[in-house]
């Protein structure tokens, strides 16, 4: 800890997709007293992209391939180290997500993998990991989880408020006038579907800065029939494996040209964020964008134009749109770490406000 008790905290994400490593260090009391230090991103390759799809399912050969995802934690947590100049010393606790290869709360599963007692030894400091665990166990959605760091960064910003992540799946967190006004919940595919389209139909990892999209037709029907999943009707809380949509969005895209199809699951995204309007107890006055959909300009053009209010990229606050989530796990170690809660009945459908994590000693 530092010298006015603030917890030095690095936190990882490895995000639905499967773009590479996320890794961020923050200072915090695990309250509201949250500051930003450095982050970086370290890229999979393509051969390591393929065998983390290759055990998507929880199939296939998830201990190699968790023991590599692992090695590669290690790495990025030194060369982040590197980068802001700390030490093992200096360096509290580090917040692990890992990689999600399977996630059905229904059925009281989800899972990461990522081993958090093999990287606690490997860098010699302490791994909170499992921080979707508990949650589930007692029956909630497991996830989104970094609504609870999406709060304290609001502070003095007008409410409503909403915080977008457009991740490989999209998240909402409303944060309301009240004290405990939070709901947050996954609101349909945010990159995913279109980075797998761009692989097979083009060749390439994204649809860089939206320009097949930008060139492409929407079909209205074929969007009115996409957003017609009956996942948009559920209550929140609710949340998402990463390939929930890929049935229908392979039956919505068939026969499409690579930028009509493009085009379609774009505005399937946006869509998506306008169907979780409905659940909104009031419209917020702002949202804010975070995640690397943030840089996709057809994405912010159609939110902008559905949502009707400022559609902010986080960075317009201060914060790092790219580091945020990865962020939210180092502040999420720290609650853990303290016993405080990480998910809230508004988040995740908890029974009550709940804590969760492992915490693996520094051996
Ligand atoms: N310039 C860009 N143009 C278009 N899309 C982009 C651009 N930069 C990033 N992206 C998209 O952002 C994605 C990565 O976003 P991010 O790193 O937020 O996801 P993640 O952390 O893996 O996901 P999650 O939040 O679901 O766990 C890429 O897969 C790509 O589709
Ligand atoms: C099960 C799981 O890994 N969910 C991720 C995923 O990626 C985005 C969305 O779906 C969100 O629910 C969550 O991640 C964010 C970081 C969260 O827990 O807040």
């Amino acid at each position: 800890m530092t010298d006015n008790s603030l917890f030095v905290a690095i936190g990882l994400m490895s995000g639905t997709s499967m773009d590479g490593i996320d890794a961020a260090v923050i200072r915090t009391d695990g309250a509201l007293v949250v500051e930003a230090g450095a982050a970086l991103t370290v890229p999979y390759d393509e051969g390591f992209r393929a065998r983390l799809r290759s055990v998507l399912g929880e199939r296939g050969d998830v201990a190699g391939v968790e023991a590599e995802l692992t090695c590669r934690h290690a790495d990025a947590v030194r060369r982040l180290m590197e980068e802001a100049g700390l030490s093992v010393a200096e360096v509290d606790l580090v917040g692990f997500h890992g990689h999600t290869i399977r996630h059905e709360p229904d059925k009281g599963i989800t899972r990461q993998i990522g081993d958090g007692a093999r990287l606690a030894a490997a860098l010699g400091i302490a791994v909170v990991d499992r921080l979707r665990y508990a949650d589930v166990a007692a029956g909630g959605e497991g996830a989104p989880l970094a609504p609870a760091y999406h709060r304290a960064l609001a502070g003095g910003l007008e409410r409503p408020l909403a915080v977008l992540n457009l991740g490989g799946v999209g998240n909402v967190t409303w944060i309301g006038p009240g004290e405990d006004d939070l709901l947050a919940f996954d609101t349909g595919p945010a990159n995913a579907l279109l980075d797998d389209w761009c692989r097979r139909t083009v060749g390439t990892e994204c649809d860089l800065d939206g320009r097949l999209a930008a060139s492409g037709r929407v079909d209205p029907d074929r969007l009115a029939g996409l957003l017609e999943h009956g996942y948009f009707a559920r209550r929140p809380p609710k949340s998402l494996d990463r390939d929930e949509f890929a049935a229908i969005a392979a039956t919505g895209t068939e026969g499409l040209s690579p930028a009509d199809g493009a085009a379609l699951l774009a505005a399937f995204t946006v869509g998506s964020v306008g169907r979780a309007l409905d659940w909104l107890p009031e419209p917020p006055r702002r949202w804010i964008v975070c995640g690397g959909g943030r840089r996709n300009p057809v994405l912010m053009a159609g939110l902008r134009d559905r949502l009707g209010v400022p559609v902010d990229d986080a960075g317009a606050h201060g914060w790092d749109g790219d580091a945020l989530e990865a962020q939210a796990f180092a502040y999420l170690a720290v609650r853990s770490r303290l016993g405080l809660p990480i998910s809230f009945p508004g988040t995740t459908r908890a029974p009550r406000p709940l804590t969760g994590g492992r915490l693996n000693p520094a051996s």
